[in-house]
């Protein structure tokens, strides 16, 4: 059941990822900065054949406009980015994990890459967390592929040997949450005003289910224990200000800024995120990333093994239990009526905010 790519830091040397180790059926839209001047689309390749391809020539631009997910790499400073952008909400299918964790990869793979920036396409929604709709009446099949998909974007994310930053933008609750947590840095928006603040934290409790042993953890070890305790039991979502306090996030960014980043975002930014070259979250999200760029990397992912390689070892010996209380939860007839209930409230409100 669960997936064979391993944590990056998983092992105490550095690993370049190899395309070729990537699942064979990986097919996806990818750029490749082959011919200039222009980028040329290869479409639903297997991974050997990307693998071929990449050996000829530097790997430099992949995934397209209407990718779940795009991304863009700049190497003169070592950074890349990592957009998800599935509208409206960015809420995280089957697909969209599978299409996450494939991209890190492909990031990885690339050794004058250092830091990736996760963000979002979407300039007011970070993540939604878990698209609610693979929940309901889900089929035998599909339900424990989709959970291995989410716990593999945590392993990857969390131990990726890139320095991994989150440029979040606007709301994160649940598992939109974890994805900022499992980065090694974050940043806020701090919003447009006291009515429309976004929101971060692990909300589960409120939905009444709670977060698995996993991502609660995670809390845990970013926040400590008493105050995740409290925030875990009250499903609390944190407004930027209380956020920062707290230390769910790193750094909680409002004003409008100019920056010599910006040129260099210019160049960074997927067509889909060129709106947000002056943004100030991209533009600090930038300037983090390539500090941490900087560093020897050796240096680096050793540092990030010391703090994070018990929890990803617990987290691999762990995930078919968590598979399967997660299936059997899930598809209890309570949860789903509850389930159901919350989607038909999320709906009516979204009929009301457009009409
Ligand atoms: C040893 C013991 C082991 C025990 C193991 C137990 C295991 C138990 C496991 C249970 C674990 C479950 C883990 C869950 C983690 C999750 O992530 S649950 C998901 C939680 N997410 C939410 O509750 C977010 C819901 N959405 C919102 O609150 C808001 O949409 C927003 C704040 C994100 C954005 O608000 P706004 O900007 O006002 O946009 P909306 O109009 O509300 O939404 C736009 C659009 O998106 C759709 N949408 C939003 N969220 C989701 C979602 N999560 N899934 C699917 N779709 C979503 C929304 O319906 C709107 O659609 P329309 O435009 O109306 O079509």
């Amino acid at each position: 059941m669960s997936s064979t790519v391993d944590s990056p830091i998983s092992s105490s040397k550095i690993q370049i990822h190899q395309l070729d180790r990537l699942a064979p059926r990986s097919a996806f839209l990818l750029f490749y900065a082959g011919h200039p001047p222009h980028q040329t689309m290869i479409s639903s390749l297997s991974a050997r054949h990307i693998a071929r391809i990449a050996r000829q020539q530097p790997l430099r631009l992949f995934s397209s406009q209407d990718s779940l997910v795009v991304t863009n790499v700049h190497e003169e400073s070592g950074v890349a980015v990592l957009a998800m952008n599935r509208p409206p909400a960015n809420s995280l299918s089957l697909e969209l994990n599978e299409a996450i964790s494939t991209s890190l990869k492909q990031i990885e793979s690339n050794p004058k890459i250092q830091s990736v920036i996760l963000a979002s396409s979407n300039p007011t929604i970070f993540s939604a967390g878990l698209d609610i709709t693979e929940l309901i009446s889900p089929s035998d099949e599909r339900l424990p592929k989709f959970w291995n998909s989410l716990q593999q974007v945590y392993i990857d994310l969390y131990g990726s040997r890139l320095a991994t930053v989150a440029a979040i933008q606007g709301h994160a609750p649940a598992a939109g949450c974890m994805l900022a947590l499992a980065c090694d840095y974050r940043i806020m928006h701090g919003g447009h005003g006291e009515e429309h603040l976004p929101t971060i934290g692990f909300n589960e409790t409120q939905l009444g289910i709670a977060a698995p042993p996993w991502m609660g953890q995670l809390m845990v070890r970013t926040i400590g224990f008493r105050p995740a305790e409290r925030a875990l039991a009250l499903g609390t979502l944190f407004p930027p200000s209380e956020a920062l306090n707290a230390g769910v996030v790193d750094d909680v960014i409002t004003e409008q800024s100019s920056s010599e980043s910006n040129e260099v975002l210019k160049a960074l930014l997927p067509e889909a995120l060129q709106s947000q070259t002056s943004n100030p979250v991209m533009i600090k999200a930038y300037e983090e990333a390539a500090c941490y760029a900087k560093i020897p990397p050796q240096a680096r992912v050793a540092s990030k093994l010391v703090t994070r390689s018990e929890s990803l070892k617990e987290m691999q010996m762990t995930r078919e239990d968590d598979t399967q209380h997660f299936c059997g939860f899930i598809t209890h007839e309570v949860v789903q009526k509850n389930l159901m209930k919350y989607v038909e409230k999320m709906k009516q409100r979204g009929k009301a905010k457009k009409s």
